[in-house]
Parts: C-alpha cells; sequence; structure tokens
C-alpha cells in the first residue's frame, strides 16, 4: 500500500527556476523516510507539494502530480488532504496560534466542527502521545522550544492523518531535544503505524529510525532506498559525500582497510557489537596460525 506517489512532478515557483524536476517517488505506507540533500535542493518544497500548500497556495507552474492517500493534490481542497497528511513546517512555531496548549490542539477540531466531548477526549489522548500529558492549562508562550515542536505535533495528530509530513524538526532543537524528537516520531511510526516523511540534513539523527532514504539533488531524485543501497552511492559522489554519518564514514574506512563487510549499522551499539566479533575472531586466527 502506498501512502504517496510522486509521478513525474515538476514545480516552479513564480518567475524562479523549477525546484522540483521530474521527481518520481513512492512512499510506503507505514514507511519512515528521511529526505535530505543540499541546500536549495527542493526539500522544503517536496514537503509543501506532499501536503497540497504547493499548488494551492503558491502560483507557479507544475507538471506531472502529486497522489496522497490516493488524493490527486491539485485537485483536492486543502481539508481533504489535511485529514490524511499532517505537516509540521520548519518554523514551527508560526503554526501555534492560541492562548493554551489545550485551545491549540481543540483548534483543528473545533474549526471541523467536531463535538466539544470528542475535542476533550482527543486533546488528553493526542497530548499523551507527544509526552504532554497534564499540560492542557499551560500557556504555549511559557513552554520550551522542544515542548512547543510536540504541541505542533499533538495539534496535527488530532485530526487522525495517517501520515505525518515533518521539514527539519530538530533544527531548533539541542542534541537532547533532538533526540527525545525521533523517538517520539519512531513510536508515532512503530507503536500507531503513521507513515513519517521526514526532511533531515544530518542523517545520523535518523539512521536508527528511517528505513527509506530520499536524497535530493538540484529539484531531482539523486538517489532513495533502504540506508545500506543509499549511504554507499551517496558516499562515491563528491557532492553529496559529506551527508554520510561519522558511523557509516567509520564503516567505509574499516571496510577499505580490513578488506571486510559490515551489517548495516544503525547505531553506535551494533557497531560495537559486531566489532567486538571481528577483532576476537582475528584474534584467534592470529593465534591459530602463530
Ligand atoms: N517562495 C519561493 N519563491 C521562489 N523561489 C523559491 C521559493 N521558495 C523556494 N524557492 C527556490 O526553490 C528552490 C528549492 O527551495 P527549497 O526551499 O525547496 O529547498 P531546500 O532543499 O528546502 O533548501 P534549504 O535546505 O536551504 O531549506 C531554491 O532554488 C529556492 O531558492
Amino acid at each position: 500500500m502506498t501512502a504517496m506517489v510522486f509521478e513525474n512532478f515538476s514545480y516552479a515557483y513564480d518567475g524562479a527556476e523549477k525546484a522540483l524536476d521530474g521527481v518520481s517517488l513512492t512512499v510506503a505506507r507505514g514507511s519512515f523516510t528521511a529526505v535530505a540533500g543540499p541546500s536549495g535542493a527542493g526539500k522544503t518544497t517536496l514537503c509543501l507539494a506532499a501536503c497540497g500548500v504547493v499548488p494551492h497556495y503558491f502560483g507557479g507552474s507544475m507538471a506531472g502530480g502529486v497522489k496522497v492517500a490516493g488524493l490527486d493534490t491539485a485537485g483536492s481542497s486543502m481539508g481533504e488532504l489535511s485529514a490524511h497528511v499532517g505537516t509540521v513546517l520548519e518554523d514551527y512555531e508560526s503554526q501555534l496560534v492560541t492562548m493554551t496548549v489545550a485551545e491549540e490542539v481543540a483548534f483543528a477540531l473545533e474549526n471541523r466542527g467536531v463535538e466539544h466531548g470528542m475535542i476533550a477526549r482527543r486533546i488528553g489522548e493526542v497530548l499523551a502521545q507527544v509526552g504532554l500529558a497534564g499540560m492542557e492549562d499551560r500557556e504555549v508562550g511559557s513552554l520550551s522550544g522542544g515542548q512547543k515542536q510536540r504541541l505542533a505535533i499533538a495539534s496535527v495528530l488530532a485530526t487522525r492523518p495517517g501520515i505525518l509530513v515533518l521539514d527539519e524538526p530538530a533544527s531548533a532543537l539541542d542534541p537532547e531535544g533532538a533526540e527525545d524528537l525521533y523517538a517520539l516520531l519512531a513510536l508515532l511510526n512503530r507503536e500507531y503505524g503513521m507513515t513519517v516523511l521526514v526532511v533531515e540534513h544530518d542523517l545520523a539523527r535518523v539512521l536508527a529510525y528511517a528505513d527509506n532514504i530520499v536524497v535530493l539533488a538540484s529539484g531531482r531524485v539523486a538517489c532513495e532506498g533502504r540506508p545500506e543501497e543509499v549511504l554507499p552511492l551517496i558516499a562515491r559522489r563528491e557532492d553529496l559525500a559529506a551527508m554520510v554519518p561519522p558511523l557509516w564514514q567509520l564503516k567505509f574506512g574499516l571496510e577499505d582497510r580490513l578488506d571486510a563487510g559490515f551489517a548495516p549499522w544503525r547505531h553506535a551499539g551494533e557497531a560495537v557489537e559486531e566489532l567486538g566479533g571481528f577483532i576476537g575472531a582475528r584474534h584467534r586466527e592470529g593465534t591459530k596460525s602463530a
């Protein structure tokens, strides 16, 4: 089952060069996709196209199409699309428009005419999901950056979309906040079956979670696939090699030097375990032949 399909999709903002150029991409339902690429590669535009803001709120010209949960984005209203895809943009604070946490989550539901008892239940539910349980009456202005980010996510979760699209969600967070945020996205993906598509320039942050990586360069898909498919490809490209996470730079360096092949490490613990076994085996071989 597919959550999202870009079919040879091209888009240019008014009076500008193409921001996306012939993008073909399928995002599987329930997947965790990380989108990376150099500055200006079209990552934000991809997010805007996924939720229909492009083309609905921008002029410009497009070719091809985007389907979200089977709906053609150009032919569907933003309201219809938002039932399926929730979006948290990089400037997430501008998405927060009310005084209190509870009001913020209630906002989209009230606009849809959801009944009051249901709204109250949904508020409690989504705040618990994002780790803000019991904070209904807090003023939005008094929250930390990480809590505001979680609130922005809670308010899109309130309408129960199956797909969550986030543009650089960790850019304003400290390393611990970024780690907590990705743990939350992983939980929403694994436990609640949400499809997550996240723009993240630092692939090290998503290595443990992403089952699909899309690399954009100059508005085109430079490569796409599982991390173990994509990372070796970008490591060989001078313009993209800097995006390879340090753990995988180490892996590629060791594989070269030791003439070995290691498993697709998702975090340092897996590397330590495999390297421990590898060193032990080499040591035993050495002792035997001595
Ligand atoms: N509103 C706009 N009007 C005109 N051109 C735009 C607009 N927004 C983006 N662009 C251009 O479209 C191209 C893609 O921009 P986009 O923001 O999607 O890239 P990005 O990969 O998200 O970049 P960054 O990592 O710097 O955020 C760039 O050349 C950019 O200058």
